[in-house]
This record gives structure tokens, sequence and C-alpha cells, in this order.
């Protein structure tokens, strides 16, 4: 307040220098108003020592928020220092999470930065004028206004104000909502640009918390999360496009699809679905690539399915030899349709783009493919460098059974826990089959009887499949056997015949030679 007080005392000893000056310059000789004018500013700046400037709410493009506005008013309604206002105005702004609230018009608050002192104040300017159709009209002008030490102007202008913009950047992207987008509903309107994504509001509710895997590999998976979050610098040094590969793979119902909405939700990055099966060719798988912003997750689900990446070249195999069978023309024709139609986005291209040059525009992405049959995917789409982590998940083992119970059913042990760790030892389930088990329908107990009565169900089948399995081996072994000894005399059959064919003929001969 004590500063306030002698700002205002400064400004106004200046203000009257200045009027007296403007009276009376007009009596001074032309020499002496040249002196009293150069000594008159650093008079001035003495008095009043301070350095001022504005940032408009609206800039050279009226009908456009300034950007910098934003992210004054986002790291404002951020600092420790704004409760020190006494009225506060609430912004709904589009997308974000929370309420912004920041000092009302005509409020101000006090900061330090490096042991400097500055002041912001949120000011609001009217000017009335006449419209064109003659009516009074009032015309509002907000606007931030940083006030300082002269002396600090290269550490205001170099440092505070571009971490003010940062900070104020940061803080918007960790309070706005997550967005799912998805290719492959035609094209649509954003920021007045074309585009062939379309999006809604992400909110999937699986988090890293309430994910079933075991904790060792969960916490290595944040790990690596966190050092891709932290690592534009290294990946600038090492000269790679700041990207990372992720391959999840497992049966169905492991969390794999719950591991990606996990991720984002912890990095705070948009997932961009994309349907390669709505993709025509290459350069259409570019442009929505080109499309895609930082801060993001690129996900390709069941990569197996998506594409037939593997089976391209036995395709045209296939073809060149349907295309000596000219009996078959009209069916090859139809077949022809039907592929024009089916995307025609080759394992390159793919390759092209999350791993070519294409994919260093933009950074901070996050490519994820996830497939239940590893084993079926080409080599070269899972090679290291491309997929950097691959992620296997399994069926339920008794550390993930932990996690569920203990979210499921707020329980962290039981003493049915030791008969259900031995059964989840001998059984395959998915975390998906535990966790409807688990499903607080009625008391823990009860619950963990249902899961243990279902574990000793799928142990009963699992038996009796390998039983079954093992009678049909047995039998196809059998019947192996039984052609195997047919076979046998069948040959020894022949080999009589010929052998006994042969003597016989010898016999004649003979016979016939003696007679
Ligand atoms: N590891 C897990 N932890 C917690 N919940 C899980 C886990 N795995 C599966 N679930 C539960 O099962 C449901 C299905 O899981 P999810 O869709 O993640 O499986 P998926 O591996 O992607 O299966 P698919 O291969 O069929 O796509 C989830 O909604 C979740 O409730
Ligand atoms: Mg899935």
């Amino acid at each position: 307040m004590a500063e306030l007080w002698s700002q205002i005392a400064s400004a106004l000893a200046s203000l009257i220098a200045v009027y007296i000056y403007s009276m009376f310059k007009d009596y001074f000789p032309n020499h002496v108003r040249g002196y009293a004018e150069r000594y008159g500013t650093k008079l001035a700046s003495f008095v009043y020592p301070y350095k001022q400037i504005t940032f408009d709410e609206y800039g050279d493009e009226r009908f456009r928020q300034s950007e910098a506005y934003a992210d004054i008013r986002s790291y404002l309604s951020g600092s420790p220092s704004s409760t020190q206002a006494k009225r506060f105005k609430a912004h709904d702004i589009k997308d974000s999470r929370t309420l912004l609230l920041t000092m009302d018009d005509k409020e101000g608050i006090t900061e330090e930065f490096q042991g400097i002192k500055l002041w912001w104040t949120s000011r609001m300017h009217q000017t009335r004028s006449t419209s064109y159709w003659g009516h009074p009209e009032t015309e509002e002008r907000r606007f931030y206004q940083l006030t300082f030490h002269q002396c600090h102007w290269d550490i205001i202008t170099k440092s505070y104000l571009n971490h003010v913009i940062q900070e104020g950047k940061a803080l918007a992207i960790r309070n706005r909502q997550l967005k799912l987008y998805t290719n492959g509903s035609g094209e649509t309107w954003q920021n007045n640009r074309r585009t062939k994504w379309s999006h809604v509001i992400f909110e999937h509710p699986a988090t890293f918390k309430t994910l079933a895997i075991d904790p060792k590999l969960k916490e290595d998976i944040i790990n690596d999360l966190d050092k891709f979050r932290n690592g534009k610098d290294f990946y600038a040094k090492v000269g790679k496009a700041w990207k990372r590969g992720y391959l999840l793979y497992g049966p169905p119902g492991t969390g794999k699809s719950s591991m990606i909405a996990a991720m984002a939700k912890y990095l705070e990055y948009d997932i961009y679905d994309l349907e390669l099966t709505a993709v025509k060719e290459n350069a259409d798988l570019r442009k929505l690539l080109i499309d895609i912003s930082n801060k993001s997750i690129i996900v390709i689900e069941d990569i197996d399915c998506s594409l037939d990446l593997t089976g391209q070249r036995n395709k045209e195999k296939q073809r060149d030899e349907e295309d000596e069978d000219k009996k078959n023309q009209p069916i090859r024709k139809k077949a022809e349709e039907e592929e024009g139609k089916k995307s025609k986005v080759t394992l390159s291209g793919l390759l092209n783009c999350i791993d070519g040059i294409w994919s260093a525009c933009g950074g901070e992405r996050l490519v994820v493919f996830t497939t239940n049959y590893v084993d079926k995917l080409d080599p070269a789409l899972i090679r290291r460098g491309r997929m950097d982590k691959p992620i296997e998940f399994s069926y339920c083992s008794f550390e993930a059974f932990k996690v569920l119970a203990k979210n499921y059913l707020d329980i962290e042990s039981h003493h049915l826990f030791a008969k259900i760790k031995s059964l989840l030892e001998e059984i395959d389930m998915t975390p998906a089959d535990v966790a409807e088990n688990l499903m607080p329908t009625a008391d823990a107990e009860t619950c963990l009887n249902d899961l243990i009565e279902a574990l000793e169900i799928a142990k009963e089948d699992a038996k009796k499949k390998a039983e079954e399995e093992e009678a049909k081996l047995k039998v196809v072994e059998e019947e192996k056997k039984m052609n195997e000894k047919k076979e046998d005399m069948e040959v020894n059959e022949k080999v009589d015949v010929k052998c006994n064919g042969t003597i016989g003929k010898e016999v004649e001969e003979n016979a016939s030679i003696s007679t």
C-alpha cells in the first residue's frame, strides 16, 4: 500500500511539473526551452521512475481475443498473489474443466519475480461514440497493466514476460478438457479450418490407480511417460523426433484400451483414435497426421485387423494366379470392385507416417498400437525404434487382483485372498472377468466367494477342455497309427503280389524250358 501511495505521489508531482511547464513554456527563449525539455524528461523519470506495459484484450484483430491477454489472465488466475484482489470475475472458458477466477476491473495485485516487485492491474476504459444510426454507444476497452521500476526493464521484458506467457499457457493446458478425436465421419470445421477429425470430450474413468496390472510394470510405464514428457531437450540433443511408440498386446479384456485412457489422463494429452480402414490411401493418412496437434496420443487399435498389412503381398500373388484363369472373370471383377472400396494404405505408407520424415511434423506425440495377436504383425512394424516399448498384457495375476479388490470392494486383505491366489496361479482369467465378479452387489465376502466359484467353474471347464483335447489327440494318434499299419499292410501285400507274380513267372518259364 505504501508503495502504491509513493507511486501516486510521484505521478502527481510529475503531472504538476508538466502542467506548470506547459503553462509557461511560451515565455522561455528557444535554447532555454530545449534545455528545459531535455532535463524535464530526466526530472520526470526521477520523480516517477516506473514503466508501464498494457496488454489489450483485443489486439489489432478486433474480433479475436489477444492470445497474450488470455495467457496473462490464465497466469494471474493461478498466481498465489491472485487472492490479494477483493473482487473477482468468473469466466466459463470453452473446453476448460474449471471456472477461471480473475481479478475484477480496477483491482490490482503485487507480484515478485527474482526479488523484483511489480504490479498488475486490471483496467477498463469506456468511450462514448455515436453509432452509424445516430444512437449513442459505449465501447469498453479492457486491458491489463504491468507497472515496474524502470531499472528492471531488461529482466521484465526478456525473462518475466516469457515466464508469464509460458506459465499461462501451461495452466490453460492443465485446465483444458481432454478430447477424443476420430476420423472417418466426413469433414468438419475447426477454428475456421477444414479437417477430417471430429471430436468429443474425453471422459473415460480409467486411471493408473484403477488399472489392475503388476505394480512394477505400472511404475515402469509411469516413469517412461515422465521421461518422455520432460524429454524435449534430450530428443533435440540426439536429433530424434519427439515421439514414442508403444505396442500393447495381449488377450481381449486385459486392459489395453484402459491403459491408453490412463496414459492420456496422466499426461493430459488428447487422443486421436485413427481408424485405418476409413483412410483411403497413403496421401490421406499423411493429411490426417499433419492435422494432429502436439501433446497427443495417436491410437491404432487392433492393428492386425485394421489393415491386411501382412497379407498385401500374398494377395497380389494370388491375383496374378487368378488372372490366368479366364473362366472366373466376372467373379474377379466383383472382387476387384470390393477391393477398390477398401483402404489402400500400405505398410510402407504407415511406416513413413509414424517413422519417416513426416513423423517430425509436430512434437510430443505418442503412437500406440494394440493387438490381440502380436505374432501376426509384420516384423517391420514392431521393430525397436518404431515401437519403442512393447508391453504385454496378461491374465489377472494376484497382484492385479489386489488392485481390483481395493478399487471395487475397498479391501486390502481378507482370509479368502489365499485361496484366490492359488486359484489365479492355476487358471487364466482376464482382469475384465475378475472385475465382473467383484461388482459390489453384496458384501465383500459374498463377492469374493462368487469369484472363487467362478474360478472353480473356470478350472473345471479348463480341465474338461484339456481332457477333451487329450481324447481328441489320442483319437488322432490312433487313427494315424491305424493308417500307418494299413499302409504297411498294403505295401506288404503289393510286395507279396509282386514277388509271387515274379516267382510264378520264373516257375512257368523254367517249366517251359524243361519241356
Ligand atoms: N487391467 C485391468 N485393470 C482394470 N480393469 C480392467 C483391466 N482389464 C480389463 N479391465 C476391465 O475390463 C474392461 C475391458 O477392458 P479393456 O477394454 O481395457 O480391454 P482390452 O485389452 O482393450 O480388450 P480388447 O483386446 O478386446 O480391446 C474395462 O472396461 C475394465 O473395466
Ligand atoms: Mg481394447
